[in-house]
């Protein structure tokens, strides 16, 4: 540390000091408003900072400042360069031209940075699986303190750390690659928070964390806010941003285009900001109701997603856009994967109407595509792109085939293929530069357009999306809603699975809610709103049922009142260690309450 980096609030407790994960104990969820009062001293203060790739200026005489003691949300939509300020910040990118202080500091190497008290939590989940947790959590430590502290003390504190962080025991020694999405992400959290950092930046940390986790994340950033550290986040997820910011830079193309304060943060003052435009994203009216008198696309019938799960019977209709809800790991991601013929469920298979107007059953991949389900997964790294080809080959690669000439995959037919890909990157406004690129070389969110957009290239009836807008800016995701009606409206179908509740309204149809593996409740038209929803996720009935369900019984009637051994009973599945129900075996005994367990099915 230099010596005239300012001193936090609290705390005597310089940058890259230990505190060991003992240290880090949940604070009281208190609102946005217990904050500190902001100074006005530009304690990280970026100006007129340039960067470029090739052609494509991600940073544009961009100026930032933010002080110690806030959390402070940076928000744009995709491609406008957050990720890129995080880095530079970081000290993973050299600024082209500008000044970058961060307190006190201008970082040249992520080491540099740590050093100085900058930790970040970068957008994609960077978790070595083959390494244990606990190496993991130390990964590029040892040159300073953890060099001296024994394997026993490291595997305390990460055992430590993982119990109050993600709220499972967890056998550290074991390799990383097995966690959930969700997990892997704590780890990474994990290991920036063992530096108690005085500037925590955290891009898109939130993504694979479900809402209770999200609430502990939440906890710690005012905890470090409160010490006196600066936490910077980006996040597309405007409804948290709102919650937690003290306050908000908002960036379009590359430049600062304002803040916001406190009372500021609101979505119609970001949209504007970020959009350059006023209106609200057009989302059509809702035609609940109407919508389920059509003819049946698909259906369940007593399908089990675990074994020990109650039965699914469930129906989609033409021209429905169905959302799905749930704590994570309560079988919804499992359900949706069966429908889409990713997964298999434990018993029982989905059916698709045929265009013979029958039903066929999905075993698989292969019946999906044969019968028009497209998928499309939230999980780009793990299930969707090829990070090795181009932007155009990761849109069109699956109809290559379809479009082949005289039906040989060696004549591909390139001029539609063209056409294509220029609708689906016009329509979805993928910011990219050539098409020829590496998709990794897209920003996140635009990288998930891309999977969109293959999807709809594939013409389906029935889409099956997996939390897709994850990364995806507010702008684009109103521009995603608009075009899923569409497909709708014209007799098609979409079952579309969130992590955000606020995501369904004024655009789904109807909304079932999943808890224990099964159908919870239900909720059509104007009763889509996200306190109820939420408030059946934790098993308190407020909507119309889950209709065409089988055999809930009693549980259905008493699930909120049946108390802790009720719930814990109704969540044991076969396999899995007892009272840890829907825990994967690398997890021991636990104290999480089965809320955020592994969602492994399509994440
Ligand atoms: N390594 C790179 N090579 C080429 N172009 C890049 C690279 N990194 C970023 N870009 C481009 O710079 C622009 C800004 O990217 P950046 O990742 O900072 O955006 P972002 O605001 O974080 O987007 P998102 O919300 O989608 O994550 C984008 O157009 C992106 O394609």
């Amino acid at each position: 540390m230099s010596p005239d980096q300012p001193v936090g609030q609290s705390a005597g407790q310089s940058a890259g000091q230990s505190a060991g994960p003992g240290h880090h104990s949940s604070g009281a969820v208190e609102e946005a408003s217990a904050a500190p009062p902001i100074s006005s001293t530009g304690d990280i203060t970026l100006t007129d900072v340039r960067k470029s790739f090739g052609v494509t200026r991600a940073l544009d005489g961009c100026t930032f400042t933010a002080s110690l003691g806030e959390i402070h949300a940076i928000v744009g939509g995709n491609g406008c360069g957050k990720s890129t300020l995080a880095k530079v910040m970081s000290g993973v990118l050299p600024a082209d031209s500008g000044q970058v202080s961060v307190i006190g500091h201008t970082p040249s190497t992520p080491h540099e940075a740590r050093a100085a008290g900058i930790a970040t939590v970068f957008q994609e989940v960077l978790v070595a699986d083959e390494c244990s947790v606990v190496d993991n959590l130390y990964l590029g430590a040892d040159e300073l303190w953890s060099k001296a502290l024994p394997m026993k003390a490291k595997i305390r504190n990460a055992t430590a750390m993982m119990r109050e962080l993600a709220a499972v025991e967890l056998d550290v020694e074991a390799p990383a690659g097995t966690l959930p999405l969700s997990v892997k992400q704590w780890v990474t959290i994990g290991r920036a928070l063992l530096w108690q950092p005085k500037v925590l930046i955290l891009d898109e940390s939130s993504a694979a964390l479900d809402l209770d986790s999200t609430e502990r994340l939440f906890a710690k950033m005012r905890e470090l806010r409160d010490q006196g550290s600066a936490v910077l986040i980006v996040t597309h997820r405007i409804a948290e941003l709102i919650r937690i910011s003290d306050r908000a830079t908002v960036l379009r193309d590359g430049r600062d285009v304002g803040v916001l304060g406190r009372g500021e943060i609101t979505e119609e003052n970001l949209l504007a900001l970020m959009t350059g435009r006023s209106e609200p994203p057009h989302v059509p009216a809702a035609v609940a109701q109407e919508v389920l008198r059509h003819d049946v696309v698909m259906k369940t019938s007593k399908l089990r997603v675990w074994p020990e799960a109650e039965p699914i019977d469930f129906a989609l209709h033409k021209g429905e856009v169905l959302g799905i809800a749930g704590l994570d790991g309560q079988g919804q991601s499992d359900f949706v994967t069966a429908l889409a013929g990713v997964s298999r469920a434990a018993e029982g298979l989905p059916q698709v109407r045929t265009a013979a107007g029958g039903f066929a059953e999905i075993r698989g991949l292969a019946d999906a595509a044969a019968e028009g389900v497209g998928y499309v997964s939230g999980d780009r790294k793990r299930e969707g792109i090829f990070a090795n080809l181009s932007i155009f080959e990761n849109l069109l690669m699956p109809l290559y085939r379809r479009t082949a000439l005289a039906g040989k995959l060696a004549v591909i037919d390139w001029s539609s293929l063209t056409a294509a890909f220029e609708w689906e990157v016009e329509r979805l406004a993928v910011r990219m530069g050539e098409r020829s690129n590496k998709i990794t070389s897209l920003s996140g969110g635009n990288q998930q357009k891309v999977l969109i957009g293959r999807a709809f290239a594939l013409n389906p009836s029935i889409l099956v999306l997996n939390d897709p807008a994850r990364g995806v800016d507010v702008g684009a995701k109103g521009e995603l809603y608009k075009h899923l009606s569409a497909f709708a409206e014209r007799g098609r179908s979409v079952v579309y699975l969130s992590s955000e509740i606020e995501e369904f309204v004024g655009f789904a149809t109807r909304v079932l809610v999943f808890r224990h593996g099964t159908l919870f409740d239900e909720f059509a038209g104007d009763a889509i709103e996200p306190a109820s929803i939420l408030e059946a996720m934790f098993g308190q009935r407020r909507g119309t049922g889950a209709r065409g369900t089988g055999g809930h019984g009693a549980r259905r009637q008493g699930d909120a009142a049946a108390g802790p051994e009720a719930e814990e009973g109704a969540r044991r599945v076969p396999g899995m260690i007892p009272g840890s129900a829907g825990l994967p075996p690398w997890m021991r005994g636990t104290r999480r309450a089965g809320r955020d367990a592994g969602d492994g099915g399509g994440r």
